[in-house]
């Protein structure tokens, strides 16, 4: 798990160092660490580092000076002032300088770029020359290292400005709100977490990783039963939305739930067809999935009520959102995209897209649950404010049916005994992970069928 920490949190945890260790050299370190990264992503050949009037120009004016020693360096000064002992630095190193044109022309025959314009203390948006730089980066296909982050986004925020696009991006101590927030954190490429003697602090923004998910992954011990397991109550699909109901039960029984009963509308026959180990009608179970699929129908209300009497955790998806009881839904897990949760607060769906943490904790705290925010950036907020960023996956799982099988896979782990949070932030991670492991255009429920090699490989990489 990696804290996600603002500007502010960083700087003071840099002058929490430099109080306790005065003249200590944290911008070498980060110089060195972007230096190193620089030869471990990119081929041989010569490197154009664009660098700023300020300490992230000062990063890229010692990295300059660092890949000096083994390959050509040249270096625009792209705001004319740059970090003095760097750029001293840079000049013994041997580093060519350039102006605008000249960096233009060295695209030609670069194997790199290293974008340290703007880090930390970057304002949103690019200088003009700045701007028609980025560009033509981005149209001759030159490989992009970010210092800290691309030039031109804010770093506390997800939000897209013109900015620089990096395949690669190296950041200091841990991640910051860009790196880990669509549509900003996919102009960093693949993000690289260096330590420079940095102590994070804990904060109330955290993002999952892979080996969070294999540590959480709910697996079966030799004493395990199918009611040990969890045995999770589906109540999903409509006449209208058959196939929904299919979904969301492959979601169930591929996340490895020790039985699934179906309560839904949806003939037994279609159902027990594709998964003969179905069992149909109530009965115990230690969580339930509700509403992926019911349309506009009637009573949902009723049917949320009557849930709730079980007194077992829910998965409340789509249009059971918007039949929600009154009173705390403590343990439950609420699934909404930014859509549905736009209605659930009666604001805009721009609103949720521009404000995604504000609206994702007000739901949570409001309701008592846990609600996992679905799209390109997946959020799970805990009543307490608390919120988990989970593993992002490729856009390929945007297409109708993801959330069926992602409600399904969800209410497994909540009825193998995952607390809300927890279970939202493996079952969406789980699910991109697969994703990106099995590039294409797969359909989601072919996605479902290969969560269980997914899980496998996960389990596989944590040390007994
Ligand atoms: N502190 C440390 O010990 C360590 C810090 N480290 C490094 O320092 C970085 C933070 O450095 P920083 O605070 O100097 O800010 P930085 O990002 O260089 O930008 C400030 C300059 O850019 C300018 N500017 C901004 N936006 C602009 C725009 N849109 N268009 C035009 N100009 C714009 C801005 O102008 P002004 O706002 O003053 O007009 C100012 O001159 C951090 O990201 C990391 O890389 C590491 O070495 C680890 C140790
Ligand atoms: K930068």
């Amino acid at each position: 798990m990696r804290a996600v920490i603002s500007a502010a949190e960083m700087r003071a945890a840099e002058e929490a160092v430099f109080a306790a260790e005065p003249g200590v050299d944290l911008m070498g370190r980060a110089a060195a660490e972007v230096a190193r990264i620089a030869r471990v992503t990119s081929p041989p050949g010569p490197v154009l580092v664009v660098a700023g009037p300020g300490n992230n120009g000062g990063d890229g004016l010692f990295a300059a000076a660092d890949l000096a020693a083994d390959r050509p360096v040249v270096v625009w000064l792209a705001m004319e002032r740059g970090h003095e002992d760097g750029l001293a630095a840079a000049r013994a190193a041997g580093c060519a300088e350039v102006d605008a044109l000249g960096a233009l022309d060295g695209l030609a025959d670069a194997a790199l770029v290293i974008d340290a314009v703007t880090g930390l203390g970057s304002r949103p948006g690019l200088p003009d020359e700045v701007a028609t730089f980025a560009a033509a980066c981005e149209a001759a296909a030159v490989p992009v290292l970010a210092v800290d982050l691309p030039s031109g986004l804010d770093a506390d925020s997800g939000r897209a400005h013109p900015s620089f696009r990096a395949h690669d991006t190296v950041t200091f101590a841990t991640v910051k709100p860009c790196h880990v927030q669509a549509p900003a954190a996919d102009r960093c490429g693949r993000v690289h977490v260096v330590d420079i003697g940095v102590d994070v602090p804990a904060t109330s923004l955290r993002q999952a990783e892979e080996s969070d998910v294999a540590a959480w992954w709910p697996a079966p011990h030799s004493a395990s039963d199918k009611y040990s397991r969890g045995v999770v109550m589906v109540d999903t699909g409509s006449a209208q939305y058959q196939g929904a109901a299919l979904l969301s039960v492959s979601g169930a029984l591929h996340a490895g739930a020790g039985m699934v009963r179906y309560t839904g509308r949806v003939p037994s026959g279609l159902v027990l067809s594709r998964f003969p180990s179905v069992v149909m009608g109530e009965g115990r179970a230690q969580a339930m999935v509700l509403g992926s699929g019911w349309g506009d129908g009637e009573g949902s209300e009723g049917r949320v009520s009557a849930a709730r009497l079980h007194g077992v955790p829910a998965v409340v998806d789509a249009d059971a959102l918007h039949a929600l009881p009154a009173g705390r839904l403590d343990g439950w897990l609420l699934t909404p995209h930014a859509g549905e949760l736009a209605r659930m607060l009666g604001c805009t769906r721009a609103h949720v897209e521009a404000e995604p943490l504000v609206c994702v904790r007000e739901v949570a705290r409001h309701t008592g649950a846990a609600v996992l925010l679905k799209g390109a950036t997946q959020y799970v907020a805990e009543p307490s404010g608390r919120v988990t960023v989970a593993v992002a996956g490729p856009g390929w799982t945007a297409q109708a049916g993801s959330g069926d099988v992602l409600a399904g896979i969800c209410g497994s782990l909540l009825a193998a005994g995952l607390p809300a949070w927890r279970a939202g932030v493996v079952g969406a991670s789980v699910q991109a992970i697969t994703a990106a492991r099995n590039p294409g255009p797969h359909p989601p429920d072919e996605l479902a069928r290969r969560v269980p090699a997914t899980v496998a490989e996960l389990l596989a990489s944590v040390p007994q």
